[in-house]
């Protein structure tokens, strides 16, 4: 049993991460600036308010709840913002994350879970892609979780500071029992956007691009649900916790969906049909993305247990709290 600092633990996947490590007995403690993420959010553990930069704050957080380990979400993820404005991406999760690293390693923490991206990945050469797939991002996203891909990999190198890099390809669902959720601020996601068109709080749905060199023409996307990426992260720090090695894997279930097929899954859930609609392409948009995953099931004992209709029905359920609420 660990006290874990999760930095980025209101957000999105480090809520759900949270709800997971606290089911297996460990105790999180968020750290968030609160910038995208919800105060609603922190029920697992306590919540201290700072951002990745507050160099001092983070001294303080740490020398007060000793953890042992670290989970590091916190980040900018949009990847069409990081077009427009590179800069802040790069600021904030490459030179946010060398603020956290050196209070880390200062304090004597030496294991980090990191959330990088398939997004490293770029423009796939394969498909699935596996962990030693070429890393050639297409976007300052990308670049930024491959640089800090780097310093881990440095850090490892010369201070024995040992890290999990989970490069996760589509994060999607909501805790089944639908306490939290997806809940970006604006929300720019392929499946909470098509639940919203369904359940009649959008005009509809625009699938970005038809023209892409895939089975119908649409993106392809590997969507994982998040309680099976909480799990595999509750995985990875125990790896690290029982003196695992550093290591990067993939989280991603190995299955492609093309936008199309997952309007048909998201109408299906629902029972509701939507309109949709056919615009060009999202810059910075890769094809396809998929996961080859063997190296976590070998490694962490991991396997994505959730299908895309239970994605689907979960994120619905939530989606339904939300507007009850
Ligand atoms: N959602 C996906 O499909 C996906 C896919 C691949 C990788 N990721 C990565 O996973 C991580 C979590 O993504 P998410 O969807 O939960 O995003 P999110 O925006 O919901 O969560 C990010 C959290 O980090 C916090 N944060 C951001 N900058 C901070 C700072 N400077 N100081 C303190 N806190 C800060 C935010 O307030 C938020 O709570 C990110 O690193 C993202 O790049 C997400
Ligand atoms: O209204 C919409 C919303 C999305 N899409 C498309 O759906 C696909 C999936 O888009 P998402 O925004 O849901 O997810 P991304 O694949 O862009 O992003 C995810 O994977 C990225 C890696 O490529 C980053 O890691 C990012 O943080 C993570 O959310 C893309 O082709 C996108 O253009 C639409 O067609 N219409």
């Amino acid at each position: 049993m660990a006290t874990v600092l999760v930095v980025g633990g209101a957000g999105y996947i480090g809520a759900h991460c949270c709800l997971d490590l606290a089911g297996k007995g460990h105790v999180p403690v968020v750290y968030d600036n609160l910038s995208s993420g919800h105060e609603t959010f922190v029920q697992w553990g306590p919540l201290e308010i700072g951002d990745l930069h507050d160099r001092d704050r983070l001294r303080d957080v740490i020398a007060r709840h000793r953890p042992e380990a670290i989970i590091h979400f916190a980040a900018l993820s949009e990847v069409g913002v990081s077009l427009l404005d590179p800069l802040a991406f790069y600021d904030n999760n490459v030179g946010g994350t060398i603020s956290l690293l050196s209070a880390a390693t200062e304090a004597g923490i030496d294991k980090l879970v990191f959330s990088s991206t398939c997004a490293t990945y770029g423009v796939p050469e394969t498909s699935p892609m596996a962990e030693d797939h070429r890393q050639a991002p297409i976007n300052p996203y990308g670049h930024g979780k491959l640089m800090v891909e780097t310093i881990l990999a440095d850090l490892d190198r010369l201070r024995g500071f040992r890290s999990a890099v989970l490069r996760y390809f589509n994060a999607a669902g909501a805790d089944e029992d639908g306490r939290i959720g997806e809940w970006h601020e604006p929300e720019t996601h392929a499946i909470p956007i098509a639940i919203e068109a369904a359940m009649g709080r959008r005009a509809g749905f625009t699938v970005n691009g038809t023209d892409y060199d895939t089975r119908d023409g649409t993106c392809v996307r590997d969507f994982v649900h998040v309680m099976d990426l909480a799990d595999a992260h509750t995985r990875a720090l125990e790896h690290l916790l029982g003196g695992g090695a550093s290591a990067a894997v993939n989280l991603g279930t190995g299955t492609g969906t093309s936008l199309n097929e997952l309007l048909a899954v998201v109408r299906a859930v629902s029972g509701r049909d939507f309109p949709v609609s056919f615009g060009p392409r999202r810059a910075g948009d890769a094809p396809s993305l998929v996961a080859d995953n063997r190296k976590a099931r070998a490694l962490l004992g991991w396997a994505p247990g959730r299908s895309l209709e239970d994605i689907v029905a979960s994120a619905w359920r939530w989606h339904s709290g939300r507007n009850a609420g």
